[in-house]
This record gives structure tokens, C-alpha cells and sequence, in this order.
């Protein structure tokens, strides 16, 4: 049996508040000539520490939703709120890694300098900030090459940096808009054990965002499907596969196959609009 979390409610067992509160989030893009609703209704919470993915259609607002989180795009009406505060900005306690590495890091500057940089910018002491850097390096097996510029490294370990520079910083909130989209499959693979690791070593909440449903059942404890846009929460599905996770017993694994199913499912219905009805709106603007 499929177990869902009751609508919008993260479970908790500490009774702790949300790390994250997304309200009745709706977005409208004003566009030549009338308006984009990408966003129509989405309310979900998300306790600390939480695995999170999110997957959707293309164009089903997964973006949208990620700016809207980071502070960087301000939501139409609806509210965030990080522990309680509302996000009007970019939180310090968040960190993003996006899909496109080559443009995250600066290509003059080696490894260890771009992963410094951030915390440079906070003003950290130069020991602390060695102590932090030399521990994401660590973390994503890349000591062997801190001084390395970008343009030396395979995508795979591009990302790796860009995953260490959100690491250093220690966020309260790892936000990450499809990060392995574009390496290939055996590197993509070794990313997401990557990130379990991480996420389990230092418990940090992350909200993961992808298309591919293999990735987000292997990688969450907690899979959010968005509808098509006008997006809503189709389905908030928790993953109970075991804690520790491997490629090829968890994918092969009976439980992964019935889950991608399901997910399969809601996304083929989320495509076809069927239990939201949702259609791309474009609305005239009144002149
Ligand atoms: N800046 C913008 N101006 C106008 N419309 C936009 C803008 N950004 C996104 N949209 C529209 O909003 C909807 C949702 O886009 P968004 O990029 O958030 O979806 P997505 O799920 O991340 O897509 P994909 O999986 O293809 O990356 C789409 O219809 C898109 O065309």
C-alpha cells in the first residue's frame, strides 16, 4: 500500500516546527500582452532534516517553486516561511546548487577558492574558513585536487564543487534544481549516493527537484508530485525504502519497482491534467 502524508502536513515525530512552510503559493508571470499562472495552489510543510524531492512534468512550475523558496522570485499571494519567519529574500541558511555547474563557478579561481568564496563574503576568519573548506573537499572526494581550476575537472566533478561550496557554508536548507541533469548516467549515479551521504552525515533539510521519477524515488524519503501547470500538489507520497540506500539492491529492489510505478502513474495523470483538470492559462490582461 501507497502511504501519504495527510495533505500539507510533514510528518514530525519531535513535534518540532517546519524547517519549511509553503502556503497557498501561487505565482502569475506577467508576459507580453497577459499573464502565465505557473503556480496555483501549493501548501506543503517540510520537518528538519527531511529528504524531499520533487518531481512534476516539464513546466509544471518545479523552478518557479525552487526561485519562490530561495527568495528569489516573489510569490503572486501565498507565503513561505523558514522556521517560522517569512522568506522575502535569499535566507542566509539556504544554499542552491543549480544544473548548470559550469556557470555556478568561477573559472579563474581554483577549487578551494570557489568553495571559500561565500564565506569570505561573511567575513569567516581565514582558520575557520580552511577547516570548513578542507571538510566539504571531504565530503565530496575531492581533496586530491583543491587547487585544480574548474575547466580541469569532468562535469561530475564540477558538480562535486559546486555540492561542496553549499556544504561549506552549512545551510539549514540545501535547495538543488536538477543538479545531475546534465552529467552522464554512471556519474549521475555516483551523485546521488553522494548527496544520501551527505544528507545523512550532516542532516541537513533538502528539497531536490528533478524529472526523473528512478532518481527522485532512490534518492527521498518524501516524494512531492506536482501537477501540471497551473501546478498544485498532486500527491505527497512518502518513500519507505530502508535508510540505507545502494544502487543495485534498493533499485532492484520489489518496493523501488511498485513506488516508480506509482509515480509513473501520477505523473502520466499529471500530464494528461486528469485529476486537477489543469491546462496552461494564458490570461488576457485587462488594458
Ligand atoms: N520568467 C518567466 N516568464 C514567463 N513565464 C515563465 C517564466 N518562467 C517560467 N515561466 C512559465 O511558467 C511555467 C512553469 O515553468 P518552470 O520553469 O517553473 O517549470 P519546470 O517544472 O521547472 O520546467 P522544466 O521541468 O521544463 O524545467 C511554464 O509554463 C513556463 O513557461
Amino acid at each position: 500500500m501507497m502511504v501519504n502524508h495527510p495533505e500539507g502536513i510533514a510528518a514530525d515525530s519531535t513535534g518540532a516546527p517546519p524547517m519549511l512552510s509553503v502556503k497557498g503559493l501561487r505565482k502569475v508571470y506577467q508576459v507580453d500582452g497577459g499573464e502565465i499562472e505557473a503556480v496555483r495552489n501549493l501548501t506543503f510543510d517540510i520537518a528538519p532534516g527531511q529528504l524531499v524531492c520533487v518531481v512534476g512534468p516539464s513546466g509544471a512550475g518545479k523552478t518557479t517553486l525552487l526561485k519562490c523558496i530561495a527568495g528569489l522570485l516573489s510569490p503572486t499571494s501565498g507565503s513561505i516561511e523558514l522556521r517560522g519567519e517569512p522568506v522575502v529574500g535569499p535566507p542566509h541558511s539556504m544554499a542552491v546548487v543549480f544544473q548548470e555547474y559550469g556557470r555556478s563557478l568561477y573559472p579563474w579561481m581554483s577549487v578551494r577558492a570557489n568553495i571559500e568564496l561565500p564565506l569570505k563574503n561573511q567575513g569567516m576568519p581565514r582558520a575557520e574558513r580552511k577547516k570548513l573548506v578542507d571538510e566539504a573537499l571531504a565530503a565530496v572526494e575531492l581533496s586530491h585536487v583543491p587547487n585544480s581550476y574548474p575547466w580541469q575537472l569532468s562535469g561530475g566533478m564540477q558538480q562535486r564543487v559546486a555540492i561542496a561550496r553549499a556544504v561549506a557554508y552549512k545551510p539549514q536548507i540545501l535547495l538543488m534544481d536538477e543538479p545531475f541533469a546534465a552529467v552522464d548516467a554512471q556519474t549521475r549515479a555516483d551523485l546521488e549516493d553522494l548527496v544520501r551521504n551527505i544528507w545523512q552525515k550532516l542532516g541537513v533539510t533538502i528539497i531536490f527537484i528533478t524529472h526523473d521519477i528512478d532518481e527522485s524515488v532512490y534518492l527521498g524519503e518524501r516524494v512531492l508530485v506536482l501537477s501540471n501547470s497551473p501546478t498544485v500538489v498532486q500527491e505527497d507520497l512518502t518513500i519507505d525504502l530502508p535508510v540505507e540506500r545502494d544502487q543495485l539492491t534498493t533499485r532492484s529492489s520489489a518496493r523501488f519497482t511498485e513506488l516508480r510505478a506509482h509515480v509513473y502513474e501520477q505523473i502520466q495523470l499529471a500530464k494528461a491534467g486528469t485529476l486537477t483538470g489543469a491546462v496552461p492559462v494564458v490570461k488576457k490582461r485587462r488594458k
